[in-house]
């Protein structure tokens, strides 16, 4: 006995009732078909789940069957697939990388040792949203952000800036980026009708050959840069970066680290965290301007705890309830991974009644959960201050707020993630004021989503920054 769901038709199945925006559609047809629906996409079965208490079931009851990962065909380039935390199954080898996320890279300690790398990034989009302010000049805050969040990347993994705001020397690397992005993320036929694989008609396998080979050269480069200047003097002063513990670990270590193995985890980290995190910015800001009140009180706290013209250090954040609200709420509305990452059942199970059978591809629409009227009284308004009198968090405990996922699968660069973007949104807010005008196209027009590996805003945000 499998869930029910939408009939599906000859070869392609249910593929086009995705839609432009596929955690949209799968939310209306779920109001009919129930909160675990089976789909046909293609040739392979999915389920879609749609209510917190079957997440939990899956997530947390079952976490060991729907551990697995759906792959798209382009991370195959470069054999990705092969040696990704984000794609290998959940074996020895995931294992071994996961627990050097958790207790090498993510640490509270090790996020600590690297928080002036990242400092140094923030003070760098602050100047730069002064000289727009001094210049009159609009800022495209989804950009900036970007940039921002390559650079707190770029910083915490290498000691290193890849990018920056006023000069076209570094298109190159954010047109490489803009590229992995995009041809992960599209949809591909091929994924649905293997058959395609061999001819590729839509170009995107090529494309992910070429992009992410691109971006594995350049992690190669450091890499080999960093392996020579550790060799080339007994004195060699150690970096507080990720990279530098990931060598050390190379070394001799119990975790058997190759430098394949790190040159593919780096590529991971880089694409997981840029473009989610600064999806998210972005939307917190276009909900704080959209609404000014909100604003006011957010720019209110900062004032009373932190003060102006202070830079803010990550251990702040706890002092700032309001903040972390205003975060929680704007990735309730807008979770940057609205379908989570795909998940495969490793073997059979019984979800809710139901026969789920082995290799199954699993989507949890955690954009309805978030939106269920049940859980969330007026689920489609933004109002920060639902969180302040419940402690639920985004940790992978409550349900109800599963933007990093749950389970096994969940991302390991939460703590990471949670402190750049409370960071940029302090860094954006704390010493300017903005005008934005919401136009003619309307406030809904600058809540529209674009689909892809991240949740992306169609409309980007623009605005002039004041002086306070
Ligand atoms: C607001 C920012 C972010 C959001 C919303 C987010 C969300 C997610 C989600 C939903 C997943 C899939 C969970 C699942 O399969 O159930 C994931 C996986 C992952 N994330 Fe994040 N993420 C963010 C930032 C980051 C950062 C900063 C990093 C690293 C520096 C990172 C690294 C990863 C990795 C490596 C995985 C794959 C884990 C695995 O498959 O075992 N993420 N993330």
């Amino acid at each position: 006995k499998r869930p029910p769901g939408p009939y599906p038709f000859p070869i392609v199945g249910n593929i086009f009732q995705l839609g432009r925006n596929p955690h949209h559609s799968l939310a209306k047809l779920s109001k009919t078909f129930g909160p675990l629906m089976s789909l046909k996409l293609g040739s392979t079965y999915a389920i879609v789940v749609s209510s917190s208490e079957i997440a939990k079931e899956i997530l947390q009851k079952n976490d060991s069957v729907f551990s697995g990962r759906f792959n798209p065909v382009a991370v195959h380039a470069h054999d990705h697939h092969k040696t990704s935390v984000t794609c290998l199954p959940p074996g020895n080898q995931w294992k071994k990388l996961r627990k050097i996320c958790k207790e090498q890279l993510f640490s509270t300690h090790r996020l600590d040792a690297s928080q002036g790398l990242r400092e140094a990034n923030l003070q760098k989009l602050s100047e730069y949203v002064q000289k727009c302010c001094d210049s009159g000049r609009e800022v495209n805050i989804g950009e900036a952000a970007f940039i921002t969040m390559l650079n707190l990347m770029s910083a915490t993994l290498f000691s290193s800036e890849f990018t920056n705001f006023d000069s076209d020397t570094n298109q190159e690397i954010k047109e490489t980026f803009h590229g992995v992005m995009k041809y992960v993320g599209v949809p591909n036929i091929s994924d649905f009708i293997p058959i395609f694989k061999l001819i590729d008609p839509q170009g995107i396998e090529r494309k992910a050959e070429f992009y992410l080979g691109k971006l594995l050269s350049i992690i190669e480069d450091i890499i080999n840069q960093r392996l020579k200047s550790r060799g080339a003097s007994l004195d060699y002063q150690k970096k507080n970066d990720l990279l530098e513990t990931l060598l050390d670990l190379s070394e001799g270590s119990e975790y058997d680290l190759s430098t394949n193995e790190i040159q593919h985890l780096l590529l991971d980290l880089m694409i997981a965290g840029s473009d989610t995190t600064a999806s998210a910015t972005e939307w917190t800001m276009t909900e704080l301007l959209l609404n000014p009140e909100k604003l006011s009180k957010a720019k209110h706290e900062l004032r009373t705890v932190i003060g102006q013209n202070k830079q803010i250090q990550e251990s702040d954040i706890s002092k700032l309830p309001y903040l972390e609200a205003t975060i929680k709420e704007v990735i309730r509305l807008h979770p940057p991974a609205p379908l989570l990452a795909p998940h495969k059942s490793e073997g059979q199970a019984q979800v809710s009644g139901y026969i789920i059978p082995k290799d199954t591809r699993v989507l949890i629409n955690a954009w309805a959960i978030h939106r269920e009227p049940s859980l969330w009284p007026n689920p489609n308004s933004f109002e920060p201050e639902r969180f302040l009198d419940k402690n639920i968090s985004f940790r992978g405990q409550d349900f109800e707020l599963i933007p990093f996922g749950s389970g096994r699968r969940i991302c390991p660069g939460l703590p990471l993630a949670n402190r750049m973007l409370h960071a940029l949104v302090v860094t954006l807010i704390q010493n300017f004021d903005w005008k934005f005008e919401v136009g003619a196209e309307g406030e809904d027009a600058h809540r529209e989503e674009e689909f892809g590996l991240s949740v992306q805003k169609a409309i980007p945000l623009k605005a002039t920054p004041i002086k306070l």
